[in-house]
């Protein structure tokens, strides 16, 4: 379990991470989400004990990164797949990094096996592709056979098939009773892995909440009804406070009550109701929504950046 506790981090002018607090359970994959310059990696160093906090404290099963005897057994991280720049092959460096830390050289073949290395594993890791060097990165967090796995953007320059199969292993990993905290800014990606979300904007924790929750609880849910009698029916919804669109003639996309609302009121009112459909958010859209006010980097459309 990750706990962080007003967990915050400046540098100088600029506020990276401003009091967030959020419990990382075991057993289910949790996604950290956000916007470019959210606060994610910082976040992350700071459980790691690579960054200070400026106030607040971050514990892994109830210790901080650095009280731990055994760290790499207690937390594997993937922080910077570029970080390798090494002559060494892929398998020394794993057997180097397994030697100081008192893990025997077997766990560095079950390591390669895993990651899927086998093939270049003799090969010198500083001229491995991205998405290699990625492999080797989760290999490297891997190697301690940790309780808690910590991965800054693991499908980062992957292939199609790779992106799979970290999905599989957190997966698989979670499965086994093991804490699993991952960053991503893809939305479409963590809708297919994550059982949980945080999601920060601007160094602040916006939303901590079930996958499910954070699409159904968006704002965005709405549903579409279609009737006969639009104009009827638009005021009693209206009546009862929910905001209304009228899209097509006879259809309405009704915001702010439940579809069981909704029905119960047409037949009270004796307002025939031919469609009743919820129309949930996707993740993608709940995302969109929930960050809208806490993205540090606007893009423009092409027109406004030719004005
Ligand atoms: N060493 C540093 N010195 C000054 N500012 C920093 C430093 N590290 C991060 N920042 C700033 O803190 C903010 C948060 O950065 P961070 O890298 O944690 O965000 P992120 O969510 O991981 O973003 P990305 O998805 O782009 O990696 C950004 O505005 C960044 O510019």
């Amino acid at each position: 379990m990750i706990e962080a506790n007003g967990l915050t981090k400046i540098y100088g002018a600029k506020t990276a991470v401003a009091g967030v607090s959020f419990t990382v359970r075991a057993g289910q994959v949790t996604g950290f989400l956000g916007p470019n310059g959210a606060g994610k990696s910082t976040t992350m160093r700071m459980i790691m004990g690579l960054d200070r906090p400026t106030s607040g404290s971050v514990t892994v099963n109830g210790l901080r990164y650095a009280q731990h005897k055994a760290p790499l057994r207690e937390v594997g991280a993937l922080l910077d797949a570029k970080a390798v720049h090494t002559s060494r092959s892929a398998y020394n460096h794993l057997l180097a990094m397994a030697a100081t830390h008192g893990i025997p050289k077997a766990r560095v073949h079950e390591v390669i096996g895993m990651t899927g290395l086998d093939a270049v594993a003799r090969k010198k890791a500083g001229g491995f592709s991205l998405g290699m060097g990625q492999r080797l990165g989760i290999a490297a967090a891997l190697l301690g056979d940790p309780q808690t796995l910590i991965l800054d953007e693991p499908v980062n320059g992957l292939d199609p098939e790779g992106v799979v199969w970290v999905r599989n292993l957190v997966r698989y990993l979670a499965g086994q009773g093991r804490t699993v905290f991952l960053s991503s800014h893809l939305m479409s990606e963590m809708a297919q892995t994550a059982d949980h979300l945080i999601v920060i904007g601007r160094g602040r924790v916006i939303a901590d909440a079930p996958i499910r929750d954070i699409i159904t609880g968006s704002g965005q849910s709405r549903v579409r009804v279609r009737t006969d009698q639009p104009d009827t029916l638009r005021q009693l919804l209206a009546a009862r406070g929910a905001s209304i669109e009228v899209p097509e003639p006879e259809m309405l996309e009704v915001t702010g009550l439940q579809a069981k609302t909704i029905a119960a009121l047409a037949l009270e009112n004796q307002v025939l109701i031919y469609e009743l459909t919820p129309l949930v958010a996707s993740l993608e859209e709940a995302y969109m929504e929930l960050t809208k006010d806490d993205v540090e980097y606007h893009s423009l459309s092409a027109a406004e950046a030719g004005n």
